[in-house]
């Protein structure tokens, strides 16, 4: 999809990068992996050579050293560490057995992500039966456990002396859960979940041990999971694990369990994670720039050495460049609040009318903004921009899907199965699809809520232009907004300015009198004004569309009170005008009622600053005393 290439004109950037920039120039075999687990890569997953991650990554691993990965998204950071675990863990003398337990374990911060790994991992096992991957995660309906669970417990009736049995008989079917995950290979684990389990039950088999990989390790943190992982790597204890060998007793032989981090982003969190879990690490992809953009040569005889760097004790990500896919086309999109829903409506009706088949990915801050904006979309019809027909269809004809966590577990796996497989569709989202997931062909990411830090921008936009396809990228920002740009581009993300008005005179609107192009002023375009008529009257006479708008107008400025540091000087709340934010979510009126709600955020969220700036005061005070 071109974003504005029909609009401009122009042709849009290169389809897709050079395979020289993504993949290695060797094999997966020449990386050292079995003949069998590259027969997999390539019958299941179609992977054919690694990606220059891989070929760092793999060898590393497999030489057994704590690795710190910062990569691009979607240059293949799943496998690079999935591969070479699977590698050791077949080359056993002994072959596992359920009741050696766990010997990997992978962190990762969604539960998407967790089903995500879980099926790669499915299919790259297929030829190696004894070794069994598994996953537990927050959300799971019972029901479904079940059905999962009724797999594990012919295996369960055998084991069930090893569980602690809690006194509540409706236990039961947990004790088998715990069983079926405690006898695992390779677990994949929400922290919270597995925190959880592991304080509830003392028969996690751990006692094999041997990788804990921490996959999006810095949402991890972010999502203040920070004690937990702390809990967890201490409920799990530090034995060390004789390589090659899956015999117990080779337990504390002197050689270091293996930990790995991976990232797209880093930031000042990971720095007290590294410290904390990994030993002596090798670091691949800092302080060089392998997002694909630069063909590297790599020997495989390197054993990759000579493309790592060796540990440093801590890592500056204050000012880091971010590593983004170079063919992604990235824009930003002007915006005066009150015309910002009118303009989203007409950039998706551009870009669904204009391609054949679409996938985009719109963003918003809150999960009441994605069920506003999707119930809207999915109701409104308008007629003013048919010219043929006087009958009323729907504004936007496109499939949509809505994922967020307030939404059932059922309807989330859903709506994520649909959209992987989905040709065309639009996904309403929050962060909750920002991190790690890989819906295939997405072509076009819409951040219509800002996304705050850059890193999370850095995930957002990395769910299009993967593995060297195009995407494009476009960001709604408010005139007052645009010092964004300055915090993007201090991480070396530079994006130009999307031409609406180009995109407004594109519009074949009937019953117009003057042509749209005569319009400077985007509040005063024609189209607009009519759409945002249209728009008011139907929430207005939808109470079910009219509740939502309302819920999502209210903590829509709540989110945007909750910028952190110095993106609160950017996204200020005392420059909002609620009215116009109102009219943002087609509400006439700026309601009093949720004005009042507002208000008292506001009003306590000076509380706390006044509090925090006493706080500092004080502190400071007592720092000059004692010195
Ligand atoms: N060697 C390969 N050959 C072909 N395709 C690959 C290869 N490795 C990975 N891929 C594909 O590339 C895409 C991105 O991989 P993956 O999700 O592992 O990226 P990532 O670096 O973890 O991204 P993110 O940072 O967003 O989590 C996936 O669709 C995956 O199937």
């Amino acid at each position: 999809m071109e974003l504005d290439a029909k609009i401009t004109g122009k042709k849009a950037q290169s389809e897709s990068t050079n395979s020289s920039e993504v993949f290695a120039s060797c094999s997966f075999s020449n990386l050292g992996l079995h003949p069998a687990l590259c027969d997999q890569l390539k019958e299941r997953l179609g992977f054919d050579a690694p990606t220059l991650v891989q070929a760092q990554a793999i060898p590393v691993v497999l030489s057994g050293r704590h690795v710190l990965v910062n990569a691009a998204t979607g240059t293949g950071k799943t496998v690079a560490y999935l591969a070479p675990i699977i590698h050791m863990l077949q080359s056993y003398d002994e072959r596992i057995e359920r009741a050696d337990g766990t010997f990997a374990l992978v962190l990762v911060p969604t539960r998407e992500l967790c089903m995500q790994v879980y099926e790669i991992l499915q299919k790259l096992l297929h030829r190696f039966h004894w070794i069994v991957p598994g996953y537990i995660m927050g959300g799971e309906n019972r029901g479904k456990e079940k059905a999962r669970l009724r797999k594990a417990q012919s295996y369960a009736k055998h084991s069930a002396s090893l569980i602690d049995v809690p006194g509540n008989p409706s236990y039961n079917y947990e004790i088998i859960l715990l069983v079926f995950i405690w006898s695992v290979t390779i677990l994949v684990a929400t922290a919270g979940r597995l925190l959880d389990h592991l304080k509830n039950t003392s028969s996690f088999v751990h006692k094999n041990l041997r990788w804990i990989i921490f996959d999006e390790a810095d949402r991890i943190l972010e999502l203040g999971y920070g004690k937990d992982i702390e809990e967890i790597l201490g409920c799990l204890g530090t034995g060390n694990l004789k390589s090659g060998s899956k015999d117990i007793s080779a337990v504390n032989s002197g050689v270091q369990k293996q930990n790995l981090l991976l990232s797209a982003t880093l930031n000042d969190k990971v720095n007290h994670l590294a410290n904390v879990s990994l030993e002596n690490p090798v670091m691949i992809g800092l302080d060089d720039n392998m997002s694909g953009s630069r063909t590297r040569n790599f020997s495989f005889e390197s054993n990759g050495v000579d493309i790592v760097k060796e540990s440093r004790k801590t890592l500056d990500t204050s000012n880091e460049e971010y590593k983004l896919p170079t063919q992604l086309v990235q824009k930003y999109i002007k915006v005066p609040c009150g015309s910002r829903l009118v303009v989203l409506l007409s950039v998706l009706k551009h870009l669904f009318e204009t391609g054949a088949s679409q996938k985009v990915v719109l963003f918003f801050s809150t999960c009441d903004a994605v069920d506003f904006h999707y119930s809207l979309l999915g109701e409104f019809k308008w007629t003013a921009l048919q010219t043929k027909t006087e009958v009323s269809q729907k504004f936007l004809g496109c499939k949509m899907l809505r994922l967020h966590g307030n939404m059932n577990q059922e309807d989330r796996k859903k709506t994520f199965q649909s959209f992987k497989t989905d040709k065309s569709a639009l996904l309403f989202s929050t962060d909750v699809s920002a991190r790690g997931l890989d819906f295939p062909k997405v072509r076009c990411i819409i951040q219509y809520d800002s996304p705050g830090e850059a890193t999370e921008y850095v995930h957002r936009v990395g769910r299009t232009a993967r593995l060297g396809e195009k995407g494009d990228s476009l960001l709604f920002l408010q005139p007052t907004e645009l010092d964004y740009l300055k915090d993007l581009e201090k991480h070396g993300v530079v994006l130009t300015e999307y031409p609406l008005l180009k995109l407004l005179s594109s519009f074949p609107v009937y019953n117009m009198k003057q042509p749209a192009s005569r319009f400077v002023s985007i509040e005063m375009h024609p189209l607009l004004i009519a759409l945002q008529r249209a728009l008011e009257s139907f929430v207005a006479t939808e109470p079910k569309i009219s509740k939502l708008a309302k819920d999502a107008f209210s903590s829509w400025v709540r989110a945007y009170t909750a910028h952190r540091g110095e993106l609160k000087q950017i996204f200020m709340v005392k420059k909002l005008h609620l009215g116009h934010v109102a009219k943002s979510f087609a509400l006439k009126d700026q309601p009093s009622l949720v004005n009042r709600s507002i208000q008292k955020q506001l009003k306590k969220r000076k509380r706390n600053d006044q509090r925090n700036d006493k706080q500092k005061v004080k502190s400071k005070k007592r720092a000059i005393v004692k010195s």
